[in-house]
């Protein structure tokens, strides 16, 4: 059974490094305050998720994250009664536990999860901020600290996995995207723990690479690869492998775009 003691386990005791790109801090505290759920929109490995860690270290809130996936079903987000010996006990799911302690709960990637399970969602993310919980025949209010959000890669977007509007109409949506360069060079430098030349030279390929979209790159090389990439050269691997098995070989399968690639990275390095 989840108790108080399991919401403990989704505090953050560190400040998880984020560095801000733009307003957004601004924009995720004034959502906050004025009890409304946000939806972050973004490429795959733009700091996202960093960004949640950070707001909900900052607003002291407990962060409690679901990755969303096709089989998520109402139940999983709920929770369910288990039998346990001769008894069936009640156990929250990750958002019941989220609403009762007024902590942060963030759905990652979103769209993947099925409609019906979205639908779930509504009475919370209006004005009405309750949560149903149909098998116990209870709704639970949201306490004022209760912060939804969901975060969504609109790169993704098929006419199968979109958000309807229904649901997207009731989330304010905050644009993210790569870094600019220099704020880039920073992130690279500080979580691969890197010299500045060396981040500067990752960041330059990463955005080289980013240019191919719409050449037949569906997506551009995230800064989390960048920073994989500066990890494996941190670790003592040649910067040309380094840079091979985290920013070439995961973004394409695709030959001739994987020599493009490797001559943009033979031309900085
Ligand atoms: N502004 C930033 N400040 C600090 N670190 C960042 C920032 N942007 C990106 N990063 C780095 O990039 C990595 C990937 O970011 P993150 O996991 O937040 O991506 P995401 O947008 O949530 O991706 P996905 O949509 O795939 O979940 C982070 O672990 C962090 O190292």
């Amino acid at each position: 059974m989840l108790t108080e003691r399991a919401i403990e386990n989704y505090i953050l005791e560190k400040e998880p490094f984020y560095l801000p790109v733009g307003n957004e801090v601004e924009l995720f505290t004034a959502a906050y305050q004025a009890k409304l759920p946000v939806m972050l929109k973004g490429p795959t490995g733009c700091g996202k998720t960093r960004f949640v860690e950070h707001m909900a270290w900052r607003l002291k809130r407990p962060l409690v994250t679901v990755a969303c996936h096709e089989d998520l079903s109402a139940t999983d987000l709920v929770g369910r009664y288990l039998l346990e010996g001769e008894e069936t006990v009640w156990h929250d799911g990750p958002l019941t536990l989220a609403v009762k302690h007024g902590a942060m709960c963030y759905l990652d990637e979103v769209v993947e999860a099925r409609k019906d399970t979205l639908v779930l969602i509504h009475p919370l993310t209006d004005d009405r901020r309750m949560l149903p919980v149909e098998k116990r025949r209870i709704v639970i209010e949201a306490p004022d600290e209760f912060q939804f959000v969901i975060s969504y890669n609109p790169g993704y977007q098929s006419v199968l996995k979109d958000l309807k509007q229904s649901t997207r109409q009731r989330f304010v949506a905050i644009e993210f995207d790569y870094p600019p360069f220099e704020t880039e060079v920073a992130i690279v430098a500080r979580e691969g723990q890197v010299d500045e030349a060396t981040a500067r030279d990752l960041v330059t390929i990463g955005q080289k690479v980013r240019n191919l979209r719409g050449h037949g790159l569906e997506e551009g090389v995230s800064t989390r690869l960048l920073v994989y990439a500066a990890q494996l050269i941190r670790g003592g691997i040649a910067p040309v492998s380094a840079c091979q098995v985290a920013i070439v070989n995961p973004i394409t399968d695709d030959h001739d775009l994987q020599r493009s690639i490797q001559e943009i990275i033979t031309t900085v390095m």
